[in-house]
């Protein structure tokens, strides 16, 4: 982990990179609410050229649902990883989840209460987990931890915290053992991962593209890091991913 000033980095060599990226934060601006964000032109065209560029070594891995991925990138690329691991979708459009079994009804019970009782929560049901979003109501950053938990610790799932939100999620894959799967397949295979990502959920991308030679690159401020470079922010993270670059 490091808090040194970190550097931009250099252009992407297209011939030997597989390229992981997050979604939120680092593809596309941090909005009110999830569904602020949507299909974006500029954007689609960048990733559209870069998949090509990179012989299809080209993933998203998000903590988004498979279906929001979808809506929001429209199947550009087809490699994705949604809720934080969780559910994987190769380059060759074949889906593998990793757990299947629902958020328990209980469980998002407590959730919907909470945010019928308190202005500004957003519950944000992901099937195999649920987002409890308090960007809207930032002094209840502490309350939404406390109730994620203790709802942890009676359902046996777990914790993951998260930009202005908090996340009840089975235990097991995150967002390193996508990487590996990913990495594991035609076409990533044979090329050095970069994950960029600006999340604490990142941080595991980060460690699972260096387990493999690669590297992560950090966008924004948040500090400490594992990873070796950093961009700004997401107009940066595009520029560095565009063919001008
Ligand atoms: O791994 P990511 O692709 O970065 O997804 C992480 C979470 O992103 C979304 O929430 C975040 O973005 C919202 C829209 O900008 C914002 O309103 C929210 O405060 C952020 O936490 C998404 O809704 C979550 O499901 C993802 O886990």
């Amino acid at each position: 982990m490091t808090r040194t000033l970190l550097t931009p980095p250099p252009p992407l060599d297209v011939s030997r990179t597989a390229l992981f990226a997050d979604l939120d934060g680092t593809l596309a601006e941090i909005r009110p609410r999830p569904e602020d964000v949507g299909p974006d032109p500029a954007r689609a065209k960048i990733l559209a050229e870069l998949g090509e560029r990179l012989d299809g070594a080209l993933a998203i891995v998000s903590g988004r649902s498979l279906d929001e991925l979808d809506r929001i990138l429209g199947g550009v690329p087809p490699a994705v990883s949604a809720t934080h691991g969780l559910v994987r979708r190769g380059a060759d459009g074949g889906v593998v989840s990793i757990e299947t079994e629902p958020i328990p009804d209980w469980v998002l019970e407590r959730l919907r209460k909470a945010c019928q009782q308190r202005a500004g929560l957003l519950l944000e049901n992901k099937r195999v987990s649920a987002a409890l979003h308090f960007r809207a109501a930032p002094n209840l950053a502490e309350f939404c931890v406390e109730l994620a938990e203790v709802l942890a610790r009676e359902s046996g799932m777990t914790v993951q915290p998260g930009d202005m939100v908090v996340e009840l999620r089975p235990p097991g894959a995150t967002k390193a053992e996508a990487v590996t799967a990913f990495m594991a397949e035609a076409p990533f295979a044979g090329r050095r991962p970069i994950f960029v990502g600006d999340d604490l959920t990142d941080e595991d991308g980060f460690a699972g593209a260096e387990r493999l030679g690669g590297h992560g690159v950090i966008v924004g401020p948040r500090r400490p890091t594992r990873a070796r470079y950093a961009l700004a922010d997401v107009e940066a993270v595009l520029a560095w991913l565009s063919p001008e670059a």
